[in-house]
């Protein structure tokens, strides 16, 4: 049985409602999907400062999957905020949607293109493409310049930008691939892959199989090394024991 643990790392239960929707419609039939967030928080993440608040929630949200005894953890933000610090607290795998959605991207095509929400987080998405050794494989960057909530206000108008992006991004960049850049944009993947012909990948879905996968395979968090546990000492304040 696994038992996923789907990380809104923001606080719109909205959002964390259409990626626990997302992940749930790949998810396979003995998977069980807990979708959740931070209690306290940013209600949407959209800069460097937001990360930071967001990696403590996301870091709360790992403790208590890991004493809930999850199979893995997602953090479902385009940013991966707190991956590595997530990695250390865990015991099962931690997979970041945005690392999820670049990988599968690279085993489909040579180059990809990545479509996200405002112009200021493109150089997060650059970062994490230097991180993790994607620099070479993404052709270009580009951003619907509408703030991340704008995807929950229900008129479409966030939607129907994202899928003029994509096909910009088709015709001109030479991607064979798309890569979509918010978590809150999960739900169009398939659909947008149907109408371009092109896999547009959403990075919820493909981080829900590569868990299935890694836990079929008895596979979790290496321990030994840099994401051991971390180190014994007292944390005092609001953090007092949040490291054990
Ligand atoms: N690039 C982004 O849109 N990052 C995000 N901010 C959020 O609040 N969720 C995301 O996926």
């Amino acid at each position: 049985r696994c038992v996923i643990q789907v990380i809104n790392p923001n606080t719109s239960q909205a959002m964390t409602a259409t990626i626990g929707a997302a992940a749930r419609a790949v998810a396979a039939a003995d998977t069980e999907i807990l979708a959740v967030c931070p209690q306290e928080g940013a209600p949407s993440i959209e800069g460097h400062f937001d990360e930071a608040i967001a990696a403590v929630g996301v870091l709360q949200q790992v403790k208590l999957g890991r004493e809930a005894g999850v199979s893995g953890h997602i953090i479902a933000c385009f940013g991966d905020p707190g991956l590595l610090a997530a990695r250390e607290l865990a015991r099962a795998p931690v997979i970041g949607i945005a690392e999820a959605a670049m990988h599968t991207a690279t085993l489909l095509a040579t180059r990809f293109s990545i479509v996200t929400t405002l112009p200021r987080t493109l150089i997060i998405a650059r970062h994490l493409l230097h991180q993790y050794g994607f620099e070479r494989h993404c052709a270009a960057l580009h951003a619907i310049d509408l703030p991340v909530l704008a995807l929950e206000d229900g008129s479409g108008a966030a939607q129907q930008k994202v899928r003029q992006q994509c096909l910009q991004a088709k015709r001109q960049d030479g991607s064979g691939a798309i890569v979509l850049g918010c978590g809150g944009m999960a739900d169009l993947a398939r659909e947008l892959t149907r109408e371009l012909g092109i896999p547009v990948i959403d990075g919820v879905s493909a981080a829900v199989k590569m868990i299935e996968s890694l836990h079929a395979l008895g596979l979790s968090t290496s321990k030994h090394g840099d994401l051991d546990f971390p180190l014994a000492k007292p944390l005092s304040g609001r953090f007092d024991g949040f490291n054990s």
